[in-house]
């Protein structure tokens, strides 16, 4: 039986690369994963060897594994990587991120878009960084406070800056699939770190940026 490839061929350089391609149909991937989907496929009645379910379990697999391959990852390596040095004194603004997270609670997903701004202390980040940092903690099970603060927090700590500020708005499928079922209802969190905590000039300004 072949043995799923090691995460670390599909992790390096604090990138995750969904690389995994089965060299033949009835390749495994993760047997102990692909076993699962089996068992809840029969649960809710279906029939797991039927032609468009067959391959099913592996994609499944594959696709929790990308999904959650952000606990593989790390934000300090992924930021230390591209730090330079810059005298640059203004506040640097990425908004309008997209993100995919799934919550914690129903294994669902949620998404929308973060926007994060930091004012730099003589040093910047690359700005494609900033957008990897959101995807190593989104690609975890998490609920969206969390998730802001944990993008807030590794900015904080691996840049140095002054200051940093995420705000985060999106949709939970929690809430639009199942259970209270509402479409248009969108959460908005947000984490405000050094400066922008405690000069509200500050913040002020970073959430200019946001309105267009
Ligand atoms: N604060 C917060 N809550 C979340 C997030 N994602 C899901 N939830 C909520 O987690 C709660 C779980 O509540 P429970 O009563 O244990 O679960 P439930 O019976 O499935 O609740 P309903 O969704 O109301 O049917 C729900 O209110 C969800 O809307 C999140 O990112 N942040």
């Amino acid at each position: 039986m072949p043995s799923k490839p090691k995460l670390s061929r599909v992790v390096s350089d604090g990138h995750y690369a969904d690389s995994f391609e089965p060299e033949h149909e009835d390749e495994i991937y993760d047997p102990v994963k692909e076993d699962l989907v089996r068992r809840m496929l029969s649960e809710i009645g279906e029939d797991p060897q039927r032609e468009g379910l067959r391959r099913t379990p592996l994609r499944v697999a594959k696709a929790m594994d990308f999904l959650t391959s952000g606990y593989q990852l790390s934000a300090e390596e992924v930021i230390r990587k591209a730090i330079f040095e810059e005298d640059v004194k203004e506040m640097v603004v990425v908004r309008d991120i997209e993100f995919y997270s799934m919550c914690e609670h129903h294994m669902l997903p949620f998404f929308g878009h973060a926007h994060v701004g930091y004012l730099p202390n003589g040093k910047v980040v690359g700005l494609s960084k900033v957008a990897r940092v959101v995807d190593v903690f989104a690609r975890r099970l998490q609920v969206q406070e969390r998730l802001t603060n944990q993008v807030a927090d590794a900015l904080m700590q691996h840049l140095g800056a002054h200051g940093v500020a995420v705000v985060m708005e999106a949709s939970h499928t929690c809430m639009m699939m199942r259970g209270v079922q509402k479409q248009n209802s969108t959460t908005v969190s947000s984490a405000m770190r050094g400066t922008f905590e405690v000069d509200q000039r500050t913040r002020a300004e970073f959430m200019g940026f946001l309105h267009r």
